[in-house]
């Protein structure tokens, strides 16, 4: 006997080696798919008739920082050094473990009822976001952000939490929680500090997860220190391979693509946080087209304001088209590819795809909506008119964190009323 069968529905497989089902049936057991065709002979105890609905993969969103959901329209409409220097900072520094906890709940709660079944995060207290990963049922990577700032001694402390971290918490949650080190920048870490990171990294087989090139300033204090950009800082200390995953990507040369395409670096592509905080546009045409994989993150909630994936799909469909003057350029599979395939290979796990022996990551999009009607094309409506609050159930490891609109895994009134109380206290002691 299984334990779910998803019926009736359209089954977008994300799969390369097989096409959509119209009217298809997929069936999971033990956190995995185990079937996807037009009928099963299975029984199970939840059988979900998704007439008129989509099934495919839970989303990934490769770039965030889930506790940022408490500085949610916080310090709007600033440039990024004086957004992050003199305000986000500031603020960071106020912060108790017990605000991380109820930020990261608070952002695990929004993606389940957005479609996202994954994430990476890097930021603080990252015991406390783990704990909330851990409760809310969701898969992710993460990561303590190491902000060295040229001083030896905040290096050793920031490196020792790091992997302390990452040794308390790999693996953990039955596998659906990895991590990784987090170094923040090229421009925030030095290339000693840079180089141990990367060792640490080997020795305990964990990924690295960094910012790299979001601004310009950042190209130019590079070059000024250094004498060369980022991507060649990265590449000459031998920091490169398929195990970083690389937030923003905007400034890039031809050859830096090319570095990290022969690397098999993982690429977050941030488009609304490029947006607001003016940072640019990565040239994600070129990198899609030489072969990099590029994935999709929102960044935190202070850069976005939220952290719904289909938003930023639509957004990254749009800004390429109108930056290349090629409508053509990031077509709505493509975009989807991003979000699912992409973002499962750039975090490693064994989700991403409809596919049997597959992780049993799936959400189900209601389509009979206003705003989803006519239907000629699926990845087009996806991509272009549905929104995250269109996912009615969204499934994580074979289990069901959402069932038809009502969350299951979470208390939702009450998360909601203590990260709204957390952040209310947190900016009243920044003020203070
Ligand atoms: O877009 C961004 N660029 C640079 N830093 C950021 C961005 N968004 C968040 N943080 C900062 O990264 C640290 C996580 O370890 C936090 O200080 C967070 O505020
Ligand atoms: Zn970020």
């Amino acid at each position: 006997m299984a334990d779910i069968i998803i019926k009736n529905a359209y089954v977008l497989t994300m799969d390369p080696d097989s096409g959509d089902l119209k009217n298809g049936t997929v069936v999971i057991e033990d956190g995995k798919i185990t079937e996807i065709g037009e009928k099963t002979k299975e029984s199970a105890d939840t059988v979900i008739d998704a007439k008129g609905s989509v099934v495919m993969p839970g989303l990934a969103n490769t770039h965030t920082h889930a506790a940022m959901t408490l500085f949610r329209g916080y310090a709007d409409d600033l440039q990024l050094a004086e957004w992050l220097e003199k305000n986000i900072w500031p603020a960071e520094s106020q912060l108790k473990a017990e605000d991380v906890y109820k930020g990261s709940l608070l952002a695990c709660l929004e993606m389940i009822k957005s479609g996202t079944t994954s994430f990476a995060d890097m930021y603080f207290y990252m015991d406390e976001t783990a704990k909330a990963v851990e409760a809310s049922g969701l898969r992710a990577s993460l990561s303590h952000g190491l902000i060295e700032l040229w001083n030896e001694e905040k290096g050793e402390t920031d490196l020792k939490e790091g992997k302390r971290f990452v040794r308390a918490w790999q693996g953990a949650a039955d596998g659906r929680i990895k991590t990784m080190y987090g170094p923040h920048a090229p421009n925030t870490c030095s290339e000693e500090f840079l180089i141990k990171v990367k060792e640490e990294a080997h020795k305990d087989g964990a990924g690295l997860h960094i910012h790299v090139l979001e601004t310009e300033a950042e190209l130019n204090a590079m070059k000024e220190r250094y004498g060369k950009c980022s991507v060649h800082l990265l590449e000459d200390i031998g920091f490169f391979g398929p195990d970083v995953l690389a937030a923003h990507c905007v400034w890039l040369s031809d050859g830096d693509i090319e570095i990290l395409r022969q690397r098999g670096v993982n690429v977050s592509h941030n488009p609304i946080s490029n947006m607001k905080l003016a940072s640019g546009i990565a040239p994600v045409h070129k990198m899609l087209e030489r072969g990099v994989n590029v994935t999709l993150g929102t960044d935190g909630c202070a850069s976005n304001n939220n952290l719904d994936l289909f938003e930023e799909m639509k957004t990254a469909a749009l800004l390429h088209k109108v930056s290349t003057g090629n409508p053509t350029a990031l077509p709505a599979r493509q975009v989807l590819e991003m979000a699912t395939v992409n973002g499962a290979k750039a975090l490693g796990t064994e989700t991403g795809m409809l596919k049997v022996g597959r992780k049993a990551d799936v959400i189900i999009l209601d389509m009979k909506k206003p705003h989803l009607t006519p239907c000629f094309d699926v990845p087009s409506h996806l991509v272009y008119s549905a929104k995250g609050c269109d996912v009615r159930t969204t499934i994580v490891d074979g289990k069901v964190l959402m069932d038809n609109y009502r969350v299951l895994a979470l208390d939702e009134e009450k998360v909601i009323e203590e990260a709204r109380t957390a952040a209310e206290e947190l900016v009243a002691r920044v003020n203070a």
